[in-house]
């Protein structure tokens, strides 16, 4: 059967099965229609597996997806089947991942799978060490992608919704791993079909925790033990905050050398200011609660206007998830950007601060969500009171490593109204994001932007 005929009779329980998908977008609207756009057998056989660019089209939007469809008449009993194509069952192939050890190989051979191609960066390959055969698992937690985890020397992931043209993660790790960053994992391939990159092999870092775990673990360690504040406590996490503060100064800077910097125009800052509002302006219609703040929010984003910013490349969504910690330092990784903005909003050359911002909000998040679901989500008061030390130790620690490593031009302590626009900006993003993917977790931004608004 071909690859597209597979793909059309699975349209309708695709239609159930997508919305139901951690990296599907647009879950609040409903799906009018799944059209294949382009399929290939990547493994043909049973169990086999094929490839399919999707067109997903829900009202006034049609976004394109990247799915790995499993084929096999006997599935392992644990797989969700997503529907049936004559004898085979049909199903997610990152959830069977030996199915997908050959990608590992096509990397190697340079393959191109039918307009498929798998490509090694420059310096990679059969006779420069890109090993084969490695068995591939998937990445537990669930994400905005599909990772998969080959030994433990690589890690590929492929994107859910790829985009034609540049592929700012790739092109970023590209351009700090040719400025010689340390604080990033190397680059090794890319997985192209046409102008789309559709993923993206890089070094696995098997020795590295995760920023959001390792903060995480700071503040349960803190919350054992009321009466101690952070600074007394065994888990203290000021020491790393400071650090990773110093890791990111040094990624602006290089992102700086390597691909220039340059002072706003007033109409840049107009364009950036004017889409903070409309973010504002959608997330009021998803949340309307939000409604009290709206006259402090918009009089903070408005005070960008009268600053002086400087554009560079950014990493556009940093958060503690997407820092990793190894033991000789601080890696940021997924360079995307915010994944529900527009590609244009993505390319376009951003604030650092907007970076610091984020971190400083993850921060924020590190602290509060132990307590998501106790009822009152701000938790008894001694835990209250200890996780706001928490983050305003951490946040200052950051702030602190921040601008000792970034010299006179990223000192922060000059940059309080800018830092507070992007913090809320960043907030209401979030109110947004939560009420689609983590309503249970809308308290912790809600928190944050009643206190944000009250000072
Ligand atoms: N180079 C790496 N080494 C080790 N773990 C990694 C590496 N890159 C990503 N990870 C792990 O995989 C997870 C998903 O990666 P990420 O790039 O954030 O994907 P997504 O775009 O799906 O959010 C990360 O949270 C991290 O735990
Ligand atoms: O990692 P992604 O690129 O998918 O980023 C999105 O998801 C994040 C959640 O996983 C979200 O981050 C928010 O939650 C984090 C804790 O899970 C917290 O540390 C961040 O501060 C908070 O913004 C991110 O905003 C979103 O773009």
């Amino acid at each position: 059967m071909k690859a597209d005929e597979i793909v059309t009779s699975l349209a309708e329980p695709l239609r159930e099965w997508l919305p139901r998908q951690r990296w599907f977008a647009s879950k609040n609207r409903s799906i009018d229609a799944v059209e294949p756009q382009a399929s290939v057998w990547l493994e043909d056989g049973d169990p086999g597996v094929v490839h399919a660019l999707v067109t997903v089209r829900q009202q006034d939007i049609a976004d394109t997806y990247q799915l790995l469809i499993g084929l096999a008449s006997e599935p392992a009993e644990y797989i969700e089947v997503i529907g049936n194509v004559g004898e085979l069952a049909a199903f997610d192939a990152s959830v069977d991942p030996a199915l997908l050890a050959p990608l590992l190989d096509f990397f190697a051979a340079r393959a191109d799978r039918h307009g498929v191609v798998f490509a090694p960066e420059p310096g990679t390959g059969p006779n420069t060490g890109l090993k084969t055969g490695l068995r591939p698992r998937s990445v537990g937690a669930e994400q905005s992608n599909t990772s998969l985890i080959f030994g433990d020397a690589y890690i590929l992931k492929l994107y859910r919704r790829p985009l034609p043209g540049k592929q700012r993660d790739l092109e970023l790790h590209r351009l700090l791993h040719a400025a010689g960053s340390p604080h990033i994992a190397t680059p090794l391939g890319s997985i192209q079909a046409r102008d789309t990159v559709l993923g993206f092999l890089q070094q696995y870092l098997p020795d590295a925790t995760e920023g959001w775990a390792a903060a995480s673990a700071s503040v349960r360690d803190l919350m054992a033990e009321g009466d101690l504040h952070a600074s007394e406590v065994g888990g203290d996490f000021a020491g790393e905050a400071r650090r990773l503060g110093a890791a990111v100064a040094a990624v602006h800077a290089d992102l700086a050398r390597v691909g220039g910097s340059s002072a706003a125009s007033p109409e840049q800052v107009a364009n950036m200011v004017a889409s903070m509002h409309a973010r504002l302006d959608k997330v009021l219609k998803q949340v309307p609660e939000i409604a009290e703040h709206e006259t402090t929010v918009r009089a903070a984003f408005d005070e960008l206007n009268a600053t002086p910013l400087v554009l560079q490349q950014i990493h556009g969504d940093l958060h503690l998830g997407q820092v990793l910690r190894t033991t000789s330092g601080w890696v940021l990784i997924d360079f995307e950007g915010e994944p529900a903005a527009t590609l244009a909003d993505r390319s376009a050359l951003g604030s650092p601060l907007r970076d610091v911002a984020g971190m400083l909000r993850s921060f924020d998040y590190a602290a509060h969500h132990l307590h998501v679901g106790e009822g009152d989500a701000r938790g008894e008061h001694q835990r209250e009171v200890r996780a706001e030390e928490w983050v305003e130790r951490n946040c200052a620690a950051f702030c602190e490593g921040y601008t000792a490593a970034g010299g006179e031009t990223r000192d922060l302590r000059e940059h309080h109204a800018e830092l507070r626009a992007f913090e809320l900006d960043k907030v209401v993003y979030e109110v947004g994001y939560e009420q689609q993917n983590r309503p249970s977790w809308l308290p912790i931004p809600l928190g944050a932007l009643a206190r944000l608004t009250a000072n």
